[in-house]
């Protein structure tokens, strides 16, 4: 048997039933079955006057094993989700005439928190992490989570948590009444157990979540609450059902009562869970998790050091940015500049930053003034002595960033990592006129880091293992979050809106590195250049592509024409294609992502990633790639590779060698295969 559950019943009567899966108590078919068992067993006991459920080893559960789900390529599971959640879950559990208490520490996400969900009270520790987070998946809470989150914590929030697959600390939980209390690690056990005897005696209230509705919103603002989250949803996310399915599964429990809806919920799960969506994010769920394990570096069993201290050098808004973040992920930040009054300005810009996290609710005042305390400006090297990594992010120039590094050298600890925020030199060059090239890497936050998700980690022949465990376990704990291109394709915003947000001038220096160093393989734009020499710089002047009002807010710009006009005379361009005015939104989609698609092929072939899987998290996380489509190289898989190869070849043709397959697709596309690679190698540069 894969997990099970064990009980033990203690002297005072309560029995306690562990999930135990470890090391994350993972849910399937098999634990939800012995749990049944061993409720049942309780239940029968003259001496067991109560039950406890929690999980082994400081995890209570995080949730089914979502190889489950994914439909034909998912492991088949034994028995429907849907006789779980009520004949075991629902008439089992929570209708047992004992009661249960959660005792939950460490993660409960999924099906794990919907278990604790349907017990009479939780107690949790303040650490401990909660959430419904199917949507994740392109699946629904399917134990019941659909009906008894909104009557613990109310419609609103229940559904704030819910489509956004929000993770919530106990402290929070607390607050939302999601837990009824909140114990230290060592006496979670206890009070959780003391709670339910004081429900058996009647001091505590037997409090069944599925007939609550002490906090749920009247029937008309329940409505309107449900109706604005459908817009919301179509708005953000108009390609995908499995949200809209939730919402709806949601209305029928609060229209038509709970019982009914737990039935629609387990149909709603069992059609999801074998769309391709759900296969996708579940492949983007491990995909991310492959990511970081470096076959060479794996056998080693490093163990990461600790970093407690960052400085970060050059004052611009990179910097501020990734300020903001260190001090948001709790570090220690030095914040160097050359210069005072603009030593001055990226202090502002962290403060600016933390004000709008206050504004927009998503800090206190007191979380403001407790990260701004972790934060400290410098004009030189003196507070260098103790930092334990750096991160470079000046100009982009070489004979700077290769000065800095020198400094750096002289001026901090032995153990310290120097990192630079890369975007176009070697970070071998960089580190050029330093002795220290073992523990000199590149990490790239791309732009606005608080809200990017991904970290690049940029690597030499000569950086240290240690170094990459250390930056790897460092990236891991600055949580990040999403930003995105190609509206109807999924992405939240399109390529000039992006490259507006990115700023013009930033666009400018990197292409022009890419058209000195790979002229074939870059396409050389007459209209950027033409709109920044216009001072159309993009969203932080005011105009770009677009035209944007106070609030930030995008609108076309009639007037765009005009460059386009001049960019064709420039490229000596006479007439129009008339095929290229009649493309399709797919072909759209197309001639923009093939060439993508291209590149990260190349990547594969060169061995710049060590799977292709790498560039589907990659491309999700960096460049808003929807995840729902699996990633640039699994999404591939739809067309096949002798599709794409034709698609580039008649484009090379038509258009130039910009567009011409390389060798790996051409290869793949000779012998019929799928451009996914499951080959594991080691990376030459990049992580
Ligand atoms: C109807 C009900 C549906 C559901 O319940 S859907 C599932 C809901 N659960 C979740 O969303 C939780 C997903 N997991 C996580 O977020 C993280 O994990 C944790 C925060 C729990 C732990 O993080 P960390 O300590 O960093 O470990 P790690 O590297 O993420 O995971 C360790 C190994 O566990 C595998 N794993 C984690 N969660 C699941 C899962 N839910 N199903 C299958 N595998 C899972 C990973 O892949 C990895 O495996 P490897 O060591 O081989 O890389």
């Amino acid at each position: 048997m894969l997990g099970r559950t064990t009980v033990e019943v203690r002297a005072d009567g309560v029995a306690v039933v562990t999930i135990n899966n470890p090391p994350l108590n993972l849910l399937s078919v098999d634990v939800i079955l012995s749990l049944k068992e061993s409720i049942e067993g309780a239940l029968i006991r003259d001496d067991v006057k109560a039950i406890v459920v929690t999980g082994s080893r400081g995890k209570f559960s995080a949730g089914f094993d979502v190889t489950a789900f994914g439909g034909s390529q998912g492991k088949k599971t034994k028995m429907e989700l849907g006789f779980m959640s009520i004949q075991i879950v629902t008439d089992t559990l929570e209708a047992a005439r004992k009661p249960f208490v959660a005792a939950i520490e460490g993660p409960a996400f999924g099906g794990g928190l919907e278990i604790a969900l349907a017990c009479h009270a939780r107690i949790s520790t303040s650490s401990a992490q909660l959430g419904l987070t199917e949507l994740q998946y392109g699946i629904l809470p399917g134990l019941g989570g659909t009906q008894r989150l909104p009557r613990l914590v109310g419609l609103s929030k229940a559904l704030e948590m819910i489509l956004m697959s929000k993770r919530v600390e106990g402290k929070e939980a607390r607050t939302l009444s999601l837990v009824d209390a909140i114990a230290p690690a060592d006496k979670l056990l206890e009070l959780a157990c003391q709670w339910a005897l004081d429900i058996v005696e009647c001091r505590r209230p037997w409090m069944i979540s599925l007939y609550r509705t002490d906090k749920l919103e009247t029937l008309a603002e329940a409505r309107a609450i449900l109706n604005s989250a459908r817009l919301e949803v179509q708005r953000q996310n108009p390609n995908v059902v499995h949200p809209l399915v939730c919402i709806d599964v949601i209305g029928q429990g609060i229209v038509s009562g709970p019982r009914k809806a737990l039935w629609k919920e387990a149909e709603a799960l069992q059609e999801l869970r074998q769309s391709s969506t759900c296969r996708s994010l579940v492949h983007v769920f491990f995909a991310q998790r492959q990511i970081i394990k470096i076959p060479v570096i794996s056998k080693m069993n490093l163990l990461p050091r600790k970093i407690v201290k960052v400085a970060v050098v050059g004052g611009g808004l990179m910097s501020s940015e990734i300020a903001t973040m260190l001090i948001l992920s709790n570090y220690q930040v030095i914040l160097k500049e050359t210069n005072k009054k603009h030593l001055i300005d990226a202090i502002s810009r962290v403060k600016e930053n933390l004000q709008n996290r206050v504004k927009n609710g998503r800090a206190t005042q007191e979380g403001l003034e407790k990260s701004l305390s972790l934060l400290e400006g410098v004009l030189d090297y003196d507070k260098f002595k103790d930092v334990d990594l750096v991160i470079e992010a000046e100009s982009e120039s070489l004979s700077l960033k290769q000065e800095i590094f020198s400094n750096l050298e002289k001026c901090c600890p032995l153990h310290c990592i120097f990192t630079s925020n890369i975007s176009t030199f070697s970070v071998k060059l960089v580190g050029e006129r330093t002795k220290s090239q073992h523990r000199i890497a590149g990490i790239h936050f791309f732009c606005l880091s608080p809200v990017m998700p991904l970290m690049e980690i940029v690597h030499t022949e000569c950086t240290s293992p240690q170094v990459i465990v250390d930056l790897i376990d460092f990236g891991r704990k600055m949580r990040k979050t999403p930003i995105m291109v190609l509206k109807s394709f999924g992405m939240q915003v399109g390529p000039f809106r992006m490259l507006d947000v990115v700023g013009l001038q930033v666009f400018v220096v990197i292409s022009k590195k890419f058209v000195e160093s790979l002229p074939d393989r870059s396409y050389k734009s007459q209209l950027i250049p033409s709109l920044q020499q216009d001072n159309r710089k993009g969203e932080r002047s005011g105009k770009g592509f677009y035209n944007y009002d106070n609030c930030g807010k995008a609108s076309p710009d009639p007037k765009l024409s005009r460059y386009m006009k001049t960019a064709r005379d420039a490229s000596n361009v006479t007439f129009i294609d008339s095929e290229l005015t009649k493309l399709s939104d797919s072909e759209i989609v197309e001639m923009i992502l093939f060439p993508a698609l291209n590149e990260a092929c190349r990547m594969i072939s060169d061995g710049v990633v060590i799977r292709s899987s790498d560039l589907d998290v990659a491309s999700v996380l960096g460049m808003g790639f929807p995840a729902y489509r699996g990633g640039i190289i699994y999404w591939s898989d739809s067309f096949g590779s002798t599709y794409i190869c034709s698609r580039l070849e008649k484009w090379s043709k038509e258009y130039g060698v910009f567009f011409r397959p390389c060798d790996y697709i051409m290869e793949r596309s000779a012998k019929s295969i799928s451009l996914q690679t499951s080959e594991t190698r080691q990376a030459k540069s990049q992580l």
